[in-house]
């Protein structure tokens, strides 16, 4: 009986670097195995090269699926039978036992099918006539993920030495072939569900100060896609000043109570200078002694709903004809005021237009409209942006003044009163109305009284608002009884 032969290593290797290209260079995975297979195949002179992709593995059998193969010539082809589809093999036989607990370890199995002992596995393989085998297991991260096996229906081969190291090297480079095409389909996978969610997934390690933004999160920044990392600092610079205080806070909380998960909203500003409401959903891990590790998360885009309560709530909280608040705005805007520890007393100012009935039965209903939202801006010119003009109802007016001693806010009253009085409003009038013959413009002269009250807190906001109410309510009741166009104190009564 003849030697049996053994593998032409040089020629394994040559065939080894141009199959590792084509597997590198194709943009479709399974055309650079089918590629690598072919080189393997011609250089190693064997009748069929062939993997197998494990799924199932148990004590009484393996479930596998024949999916590459190449052959030396159309006779050896097997992939297209249905016999080799998901198939199972019962583990009967103690040298097939043997070279499933080899192939689940990561070894090469070889064999010379006439020195193999009888049995099952001997009988398979001389059905297939095959008259030597090496097999060589595909690694994915450590698990066995499918085989490489070679047939040679010719010769008898003894894989050893160089060339079985070859076979070795080709297993391991599909290996990588296929977790790289594994983690390529997750990142689609990740981009889309960031796409259609509209988010961005990032991660900091305040440690190292290291950072990692996906690629939907930079593109939202203003950053090109593949832009390399971002400081810890330029990303932080994102975050709108005051939402990066509230960040700071929550995550100082969140460590205190070695708290994991939390969740926040925030305006990022892109490089543009555009800024979008984002939500952040935060991770955090610990290491022993409650030391932040790292934080990951999500930034979820919310602008569109944050529009949506933007504008439900200047509904419920404007007036719609003069933009100023109304009561419910008025109870926000104090509950924030007293909450904030900005002011301890607030004042409030009762505003009255002085005969406006009369006003309107001059002019009409509509032309009132227009004097009341005249009156409004003017009122409003007067204000600091931190204060609150609310429109109680009809042609009633309040302001909330901050941060203001007794002498300041008698100077606004006064201030606001004059505005009023020292310029007449300026009416496009109809024909007929008022009077007139033509359209034409015309000169309402308006007052108005004011009654102001300090707002004393304690109790409810509900109730503090009440009391003030009242009492400057008593002190305009006053001002409209000496005379109109005046301002009274309640504590001057
Ligand atoms: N155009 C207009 N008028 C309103 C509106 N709400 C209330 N008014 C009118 O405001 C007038 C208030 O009249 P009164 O309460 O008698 O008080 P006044 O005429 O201003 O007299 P004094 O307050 O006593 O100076 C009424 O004619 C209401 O119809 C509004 O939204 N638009």
């Amino acid at each position: 009986m003849p030697a049996p032969l053994t593998p032409d290593a040089p020629r394994l290797l040559d065939a080894l670097a141009t199959g590792s290209a084509a597997l590198l260079q194709r943009r479709f995975w399974s055309n650079g195995v089918n590629q690598l297979l072919e080189a393997l195949g011609e250089a190693s002179g064997v009748s069929r090269v062939w993997i197998f992709q494990l799924l199932e593995r148990s004590a009484s059998g393996v479930l596998q699926d024949y999916v590459f193969e190449w052959v030396a010539t159309p006779g050896y082809r097997q992939l297209t039978q249905k016999r080799f589809r998901f198939f199972t093999t019962a583990i009967d036989d103690p040298e097939y036992a043997d070279m499933v607990t080899r192939r689940a370890r990561g070894d090469a199995h070889t064999c010379i099918v006439s020195q193999l002992p009888n049995g099952s596995l001997r009988e398979h393989l001389e059905s297939q006539s095959i008259r030597s085998m090496v097999t060589v297991p595909i690694m994915l991260n450590g698990q066995w993920w499918g085989t490489l096996g070679f047939d040679d229906c010719e010769h008898e081969v003894a894989w050893e030495g160089p060339g079985l190291q070859a076979l070795t090297i080709a297993a391991e480079l599909i290996a990588s072939a296929i977790y790289r095409h594994q983690l390529n389909s997750r990142k689609r996978q990740v981009d889309l569900l960031q796409r259609v969610a509209a988010c961005g997934a990032w991660e900091i390690n305040p440690a190292s100060g290291a950072t990692w933004c996906s690629s939907g999160l930079l593109a939202t920044l203003g950053y090109p896609p593949d832009y390399a990392r971002l400081p810890l600092r330029r990303l932080l610079a994102h975050i709108v000043p005051e939402d990066r205080r509230a960040l700071w806070m929550l995550l100082r909380h969140c460590c205190g109570v070695c708290n994991s998960s939390c969740r926040l909203d925030v305006r990022l500003i892109d490089q543009q200078g555009e800024i979008r409401w984002h939500e952040l959903v935060l991770e955090a891990n610990y290491v022993s002694g409650g030391r932040l590790a790292d934080i990951a998360g999500l930034a979820i885009d919310i602008s569109q709903r944050k529009q949506g309560e933007v504008q439900a709530q200047t509904e419920a909280e404007f007036d719609e004809l003069t933009g100023a608040h109304n009561r419910r705005g008025m109870v926000r805007y104090i509950r924030e005021l007293l909450d904030s520890q900005k002011c301890q007393r607030p004042y409030l100012l009762l505003l009255d237009i002085d005969h406006f009935k009369s006003i309107n039965d001059r002019y009409g209903h509509p032309a009132g409209d227009v004097l009341l939202k005249t009156l409004a801006k003017r009122l409003a010119g007067e204000l600091r942006p931190d204060d609150c003009l609310v429109r109680l109802g009809g042609e009633e007016f309040a302001v909330v003044a901050a941060e203001l001693g007794e002498a300041q806010v008698l100077q606004l009253a006064e201030r606001l009163r004059n505005c009023i009085a020292e310029d007449p409003f300026v009416l496009n009038a109809l024909p007929g109305i008022g009077g007139t013959l033509n359209a034409r413009k015309v000169s309402v002269p308006m007052t108005v009284s004011l009654g102001v009250a300090t707002m004393m807190p304690g109790g409810s906001v509900g109730h503090c608002q009440s009391m003030a109410i009242a009492q400057a309510d008593q002190a305009l009741y006053i001002a409209k009884e000496s005379g109109r166009n005046r301002v009274v104190a309640y504590w001057q009564r």
